[in-house]
């Protein structure tokens, strides 16, 4: 059977880990969307206890895999008791070796930004949209008795992944978060390294990957996500790459609901998400129940 027409839900499992008495697992799949084996990471609660777990979904940011949360973020605990399942994908397509792409942290492996890249090379297999809102949760779903409803939620550049995706998709995710998210990547460095690599230099055609620029495209909807995003004022990256004030100024100009905790003290690392990943937890399995 060639590579493309492989069973994309057909999953080779890794590793599996008892964690909370529920349990963590890493599978391989093939991706037909981004056109390359992929690795995800789940964390399943207590069969016995939730049979039908709630789904939230995990995008993670700049340099990272689908192993970073699961293993910093200390959330098993208490999804464990939530009933929460927590899939977490890769950050960008892997094993390729395209020109240019393993040379920086901020572009290429490790730096999908949750697009659909329209330059070469990169469009055959940086498609981390599609990955995420289509392909990603079929596989899941045909492998995992799951409830119905999903939430999302991301940290930086998987803190842009997840608005982005839920602004986008109304209806489609019962609720979302952020840590420290990127919020306006087409007016930031990192988001205009992606951007002009992946989407070319049509600075129009980035906007619908842009937060603030769906919220102000949207003013007036009635249907609007509430977004909850948690700041570390001591954010390295805060001045330069996140900018959480241009996320206030568009919710408030568009009207759209907007509950921004600034936190004095903390940083950019997974210390910070440690430290509130109880709260993003509990928002979310409330709104998925
Ligand atoms: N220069 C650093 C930058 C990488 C980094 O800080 N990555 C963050 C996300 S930044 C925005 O998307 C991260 O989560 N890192 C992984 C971790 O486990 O902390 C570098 O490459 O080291």
């Amino acid at each position: 059977m060639s590579q493309s027409s492989q069973d994309v839900t057909v999953l080779e499992e890794l590793s599996a880990n008892k964690s909370f008495g529920g349990v963590y697992k890493r599978f391989r799949h093939y991706s037909r969307v981004l056109d390359c084996p992929m690795i995800f990471g789940i964390f399943l609660p207590e069969q016995a206890a939730h049979p039908r777990p709630k789904l939230l979904w995990w995008l993670s940011g700049l340099s990272c895999t689908d192993e970073n949360f699961m293993q910093k973020a200390g959330a098993h605990r208490l999804a464990s008791q939530l009933g929460l399942a927590i899939v977490c994908p890769d950050t960008s397509p892997r094993g390729l070796d395209l020109p240019g792409e393993h040379d920086a942290y901020d572009f290429g492996s490790g730096a999908g930004f949750y697009l659909n890249a329209t330059e070469a090379p990169w469009r055959d297999h940086y498609r981390m949209y599609d990955y995420v809102l289509e392909e990603l949760p079929q596989v899941v779903r045909a492998n995992f008795e799951l409830a119905e409803r999903e939430s999302i939620f991301g940290h930086s550049m998987g803190g842009h992944g997840a608005l982005v995706l839920a602004l986008r998709n109304p209806g489609r995710y019962a609720s979302v978060s952020a840590f420290s998210p990127i919020v306006n990547p087409t007016a930031v460095p990192w988001g205009e390294k992606a951007f002009s690599g992946y989407l070319g230099e049509d600075r129009e055609s980035w906007k619908q990957y842009d937060a603030c620029e769906l919220i102000l495209a949207g003013s007036g909807k009635s249907d609007r996500l509430a977004l909850f995003v948690d700041q570390g004022e001591a954010d390295g990256f805060l001045e330069n790459q996140l900018k959480t004030e241009r996320l206030e100024q568009a919710c408030a100009v568009s009207g759209h609901p907007l509950w921004l905790r600034r936190q004095p003290g903390y940083d950019h690392s997974y210390f910070f998400i440690a430290s509130f990943v109880d709260d993003h937890l509990r928002y979310h399995a409330e709104r998925l129940d």
